[in-house]
């Protein structure tokens, strides 16, 4: 579903990804791992759009992305969160999802102005929606609340969903578990899980071995820009060189 071919971005005299070539299978939850500076948000910038490749084509469901604004490739089905947490603090944690909900709604900007009836059977329509997603990753009983109030665990599943509401086809998290105690990463665990049995296919990045190793199907290992290796979790565990750069003996 995503055909990444010999991409390179370069900032000034770094090249930050370096010749990277890689392929996301439909349905797979999908790791990207390497130390700290490897290129792995960078690689997220570059094919949701932030970034034009210097050198190199990204195709997503059959469309190559390149010269493609992000919003555009949102529409097409790719979501993201981002490492630093993006949220509207001081609106509802509802308000957030709806966000979310709103490019699919159909009245426009006129119905909206006037409030007609058909514009406000389809707020009451998003705000149900909005409560099932939150549902969904077990928020429902904390819609009311401001989002900047949540506690750090929270607010990461709060934007996943608030990502997820957008329907993606392919869902791009950074860093989900960053801040998480082990019982939030277990409730994370889980999550992911039901995300992937919605259908939707996952690229994260994410430093917590445990939850990587254990949630995914494939795992792809940058190293200052280039892809090192890439495989089954049980396969990258193993592999002499990915030890050495980032995983260490333990
Ligand atoms: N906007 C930018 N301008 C210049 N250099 C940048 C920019 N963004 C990232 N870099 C550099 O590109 C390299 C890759 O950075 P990137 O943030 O993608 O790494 P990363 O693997 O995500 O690291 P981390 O795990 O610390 O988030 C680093 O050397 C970084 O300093």
């Amino acid at each position: 579903m995503l055909t990444v071919k010999d991409v390179t971005l370069r900032f000034g005299g770094l090249t930050a990804v370096n010749n990277v070539s890689l392929t996301i299978k439909q349905g797979t939850i999908n790791g990207l791992i390497g130390p700290n500076g490897a290129g792995k948000t960078t690689f997220f910038n570059l094919i949701s759009g932030v970034y034009t490749p210097n050198e190199g084509e990204i195709v997503f469901d059959g469309v190559k992305l390149n010269g493609k604004k992000c919003f555009e490739i949102n529409h097409i089905g790719m979501s993201r969160t981002y490492q630093v947490i993006n949220l509207f603090r001081k609106m509802t944690v509802v308000e957030n999802v709806m966000v979310g909900l709103h490019p699919k709604m159909k009245s426009g900007y006129f119905s909206a102005i006037l409030g007609t009836k058909g514009q406000r059977e389809e707020e009451k329509e998003v705000l149900e929606k909005a409560l099932d997603w939150l549902d969904f990753v077990g928020l429902r009983g904390n819609a009311y609340e401001m989002s900047g109030s949540l506690s750090y665990g929270k607010q990461r599943l709060l934007e996943i969903v608030r990502a997820l509401a957008s329907n993606p086809k392919l869902l791009l998290l950074d860093e989900p578990a960053a801040g998480m105690n082990s019982k939030e990463k277990e409730e994370l665990f889980d999550i992911l899980r039901k995300i992937q049995n919605l259908g939707v296919t996952i690229l994260m990045i994410e430093h917590d071995m445990k939850l990587m190793m254990g949630i995914t199907d494939y795992i792809f290992v940058l190293n200052y820009g280039k892809k090192l290796a890439e495989g089954t979790p049980v396969q990258i565990q193993n592999n002499p060189e990915v030890i050495a750069a980032y995983l260490g003996e333990d």
